[in-house]
């Protein structure tokens, strides 16, 4: 019989570039009602508005490397802060210091993670999907351009969407190899702690979504 995950829910994404975090990620939280944070669309909307922090991580964005842990942890505090229920993050943690922040927080508050949960899709399968990436400035949909209304508008809010400036290929490259250095360790954290799920995420994005939910509902299936 299936136990279902009890309290609130915690839930991290993990993944490479273009592994569909962000679609999976705002799909889950839509249909369990949880907060939803893509660390990514939240920086490159700070670099658009110019803020400090834009400033700053504007350069770094630009040459498809990470942020310092001691920049990103202040931010996700912040924003976990304010979360009254369950939530899922999209893009947090990406490495090791940042799951031990993470970690840390959540005893602070008496919580618990609920599940992390890691899309894998083959190198090739990356690569086409970054060259047909589109991003909505307004609502950050993001998706394939096949997907766009007459080519060119968001099929959310009707905004002109367009390609993410960070989606060249040797952006994606360099993006990939911090991915591999810092947070597949974060993957393998999660698997001692026996909170990881991992997920072929190559099929159609409705049938990831319903093997997440799966997951998340009957977590011993996955084993
Ligand atoms: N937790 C984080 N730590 C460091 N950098 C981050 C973090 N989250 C997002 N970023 C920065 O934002 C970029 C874009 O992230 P994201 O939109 O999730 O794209 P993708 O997963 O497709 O690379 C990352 O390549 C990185 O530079």
């Amino acid at each position: 019989m299936s136990t279902p995950l009890q309290g609130p829910l915690h839930i991290v994404l993990l993944g490479p570039p273009a592994s569909g975090k962000g679609t999976q990620g705002k799909a889950l939280a839509a249909s369990l009602s949880l907060g939803y944070l893509s660390t990514g669309a939240l920086l490159r909307e700070h670099v658009e508005n110019r803020t400090e922090l834009g400033q700053r991580a504007a350069p770094i964005l630009a040459r498809g490397e990470y942020l310092p842990d001691d920049l990103m942890c202040p931010i996700l505090g912040d924003w976990l802060q304010k979360q009254t229920g369950g939530w899922v993050l999209d893009g947090f943690p990406r490495s090791l210091a940042q799951a031990e922040y993470l970690e840390n927080w959540l005893n602070d508050h008496q919580q618990k993670l609920s599940a992390a949960l890691s899309l894998e899709v083959p190198y090739d399968q990356l690569l086409t999907r970054i060259q047909g990436r589109v991003e909505c400035p307004e609502c950050r949909w993001s998706g394939q351009i096949a997907q766009l209304i007459d080519g060119q508008k968001c099929p959310v809010c009707g905004a002109r969407a367009s390609r993410r400036s960070d989606d060249d290929l040797e952006n994606f490259r360099s993006r990939h190899r911090e991915f591999v250095t810092n947070t597949r360790p974060v993957i393998d954290f999660y698997s001692k702690r026996g909170t990881l799920h991992t997920c072929d995420a190559s099929s159609p994005q409705e049938v990831v979504a319903a093997k997440l939910k799966a997951l998340l509902v009957a977590p011993e299936a996955s084993a």
